[in-house]
């Protein structure tokens, strides 16, 4: 049988996988490089979860690239005879134009590179798996999929800025993001709790990127990101949501230039500039230092506030998700944003939620809360697989 292979970069982390090539993909081989810009480390394991591989890598100038590398050298040997029928990769922002996964081609590469400057974390990395790919093996299909595609449900009034008309209709406008693992999580979410996934429903994507996406019958009505993946939620290095006049603030008070605002808003920020220490959940739970507590408040007050936000724009709220990173393994985190939710009528069962089950809310809760580790390779193998199958 032949294999479809996922590409997923995220900001601080190149995950892979290797499926079957078959209707419902199933995995045989997923590796990740995670710790990016901060503490690399690379694993590899077969399907049912025998690790190949787990080594520290030297964090000094280790960036993306480095990771493609690193990627390409530990999964060739289990790649042998794999004979792979199509890659599907992630693409952060497909804008207005790429609104459903694609068979990629040379001509598409110039209108997402366009996008680079919106999603500046991901864009560049995830364009630049493809055209490697695209080099190296021209003949093998190339399938993005998008992260913004999952909103295009959204009502206008949620997609808009409260900007002149000119510039809406040149495509400024809210777009959201962490589209395909909402996507995955919302079908899961049927298969866990069917009489709650058509209700009001709020997914909490906490992972090095953060966003929350409100949505009604599986389907997006809202999230906190925005035109860039800088919006919304305080984040591993992203600042989140910022007044823009801020913005006007840095450029003409400390002279910044646009693009030493993106390195500050999108590198330096967020968990990190808070803490001076981190933008790992990991280390700044395990610091005693005041300012990781500081960026961890900070971190849960901007959930909890946003939460209250989506709840309004979905008049309501049934269900709360948590899944990504920090979602999927901090229990506190989830803890402390659910008791700043329980206005709501969020309650949790302290042990199910440090036990990470499936469903983490107490019996009288009236928001039932979930765990949904989200499977953005498996998403992606799912759509890359419809386009490429034999008819
Ligand atoms: N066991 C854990 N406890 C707390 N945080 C964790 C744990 N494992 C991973 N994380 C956090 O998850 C974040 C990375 O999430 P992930 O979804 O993998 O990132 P990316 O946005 O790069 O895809 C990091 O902040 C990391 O510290
Ligand atoms: C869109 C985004 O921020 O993705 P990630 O969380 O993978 O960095
Ligand atoms: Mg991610």
């Amino acid at each position: 049988m032949s294999s479809i292979a996922v590409v997923n970069a995220g900001s601080s982390s190149l995950k892979f996988a290797v499926f079957d090539a078959a209707e419902t993909p199933v995995l045989r081989l997923k590796g990740a490089i995670d710790g990016i810009g901060a503490t690399p480390r690379a694993r590899l394991s077969r399907a049912d979860g025998a690790t190949l591989l787990d080594e520290a890598l030297a964090p000094e100038n280790f960036d993306h690239a480095a990771a493609t590398r690193t990627m390409m050298r530990i999964a060739a040997p289990w790649l042998d005879g794999a004979d792979i029928s199509a890659v599907g990769h992630r693409v952060v922002h497909g804008g207005g134009v790429f609104s459903a996964p694609l068979r990629i081609t040379e001509a598409d590469m110039e209108a997402l590179a366009r996008f680079i400057p919106l999603a500046p974390l991901h864009q560049p990395h995830n364009l630049a798996v493809i055209r490697a790919m695209l080099a190296e093996h021209p003949q093998l299909p190339q399938v993005a999929c998008f992260d913004t595609a999952f909103h295009a449900t959204q009502p206008p009034i949620a997609q808009a800025f409260a900007l002149p008309r000119k510039y809406s209709q040149a495509g400024l406008r809210r777009y959201g993001f962490h589209g395909i693992s909402y996507q995955y999580v919302a079908g899961r979410l049927k298969e866990v709790a069917p009489d709650l996934a058509s209700r009001r429903v709020i997914v909490a994507h906490l992972g090095n990127g953060a966003s929350l996406c409100g949505m009604i019958d599986g389907g997006s009505v809202a999230s906190t990101m925005g035109f860039t993946t800088v919006d919304g939620l305080m984040m591993g290095t992203r600042c989140g949501a910022l007044d823009p006049g801020a913005l006007l603030h840095l450029m003409d008070h400390y002279g910044l230039g646009p693009r030493e605002v993106e390195d500050l808003i999108y590198r330096q920020s967020g968990l990190l500039g808070v803490s001076g220490l981190s933008a790992d959940m990991r280390a700044l739970r395990a610091s005693a230092a005041a300012q990781a507590k500081e960026a961890i408040a900070l971190f849960v007050y901007r959930i909890r506030r946003e939460i209250g936000s989506l709840a309004a724009a979905l008049g309501g709220l049934d269900a709360l998700v948590f899944t990504a990173g920090i979602g999927e393994n901090d229990a506190a985190t989830r803890a402390e944003v659910a008791a700043g939710c329980a206005w709501l009528g969020v309650e949790l069962d302290d042990t199910a939620n440090r036990a990470a089950q499936t469903k983490i809310s107490a019996p009288q809760s009236s928001v039932a809360v979930f765990v949904i580790p989200t499977n953005e390779e498996l998403e992606i193998a799912r759509s890359a697989y419809r386009l490429v199958r034999p008819n």
